[in-house]
């Protein structure tokens, strides 16, 4: 599972930096709240960092040392006493458009079923063919691949970082260019937690550090937190590194698809968290009263349950939960 790899990447890494051999490194896995609830909505259960609290909570109590997230789907603050300071290199950063028998968006005909449950990518795709149905589409990777082989429906759209760590890229039809479907904000981006005041651990993981990473993220997180934004919001941002200077793109939509509100900054790296601050009131202040009034779903606050949702093994609860990675050091 997707979150399993992720640990086992940064497990590499750390051998790596460390010539250290793999028994220095304890997996554990950590089952939380959101793993166990599958017979309800995500957005009934609400509360957030439904998927991250538990995995805080076992840091902050020492029992693990370190926990390897998808920056995709964390809170854009960290709770009182853990920091995140430690990106990996970032993987592609684009969606993956996948189909059986379509080879892109635009070959999709008139009226087609797209599964998704990503409200950016529903706004995204309802934004440039209205035509399309939209049914929900929850679950792992797995079961999303199972319900279009099912018939539910004839395309649907994965993370190309997601797939490329499970070595799924084959699946895809192709990634999905940022002009075309801008990502969300982190995407393909491992971050590491760990306790502020360890400093045991932030030596350990400081060789990992990917610096250009973590300056692009936190450009784009700033702009999700100015728009007090979360995974599950309609927001989508990237950052790319071009010299010395930082492009960042940035949007908002209307979960309909029939507004979109887009806007780009261009300035000095460190000027990266201003510039996405900067770009989140500009596009707030272009939008209508009403733009952020998102509905029940928003609003239940199921903030970060992106990545879980996606993960959970719909109809085997058995298996859930297996994919909450946290390395502990020994
Ligand atoms: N929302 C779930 C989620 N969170 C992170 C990834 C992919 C890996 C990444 O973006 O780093 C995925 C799956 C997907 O969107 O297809």
């Amino acid at each position: 599972m997707l979150a399993l790899a992720q640990a086992h990447e940064t497990r590499a890494r750390l051998m790596a930096a460390h010539d250290l051999p793999e028994d220095a490194f304890e997996i554990e896995v950590i089952k939380t709240t959101g793993d166990r609830i599958l017979d309800r909505a995500l957005k009934e259960i609400g509360g957030k960092g439904l998927f991250t609290r538990e995995i805080e909570d076992a840091l902050i109590a020492g029992e693990i040392d370190i926990a390897v997230h998808s920056m995709k789907d964390m809170p854009t603050i960290q709770p009182e006493g853990l920091v995140i300071d430690c990106y990996l290199p970032r993987e592609d950063v684009r969606d993956a458009f996948v189909s059986r028998d379509y080879a892109s968006i635009s070959d999709l005909p008139q009226g087609a079923v797209v599964g998704s449950s990503s409200l950016r990518r529903r706004a995204q795709l309802a934004a440039r063919r209205p035509d399309l149905q939209l049914v929900e589409f929850r679950g792992n990777v797995q079961t999303r691949l199972k319900k279009l082989e099912d018939g539910v429906a004839v395309a649907t759209f994965l993370a190309m970082a997601g797939l490329s760590r499970l070595g799924m890229t084959h699946v895809s039809r192709g990634p999905i260019q940022p002009e075309e479907m801008l990502p969300a904000v982190a995407q393909g981006c491992i971050g590491v937690e760990r306790r502020s005041d360890d400093a045991r651990i932030a030596a350990l993981l400081a060789p990992i550090a990917d610096h250009d990473s973590g300056l692009r993220v936190a450009a784009e997180r700033a702009f999700l937190a100015e728009l007090d934004g979360s995974c599950q919001t309609p927001i989508a941002g990237l950052a790319v590194l071009e010299g010395e200077n930082l492009w960042l793109r940035g949007e908002i939509l209307r979960p309909d698809g029939s507004e979109v509100i887009a806007g780009e900054r261009r300035g000095p790296v460190a000027d990266g968290p201003a510039m996405g601050a900067d770009l989140a009131r500009e596009l707030r202040n272009r939008a209508p009263a009403d733009f952020f009034d998102w509905g029940d779903r928003v609003r239940a606050g199921a903030s970060c349950a992106a990545r879980p949702a996606s993960d959970i093994p719909s109809g085997r609860p058995e298996k859930a939960g297996r994919f909450f990675t946290c390395g502990s050091v020994r």
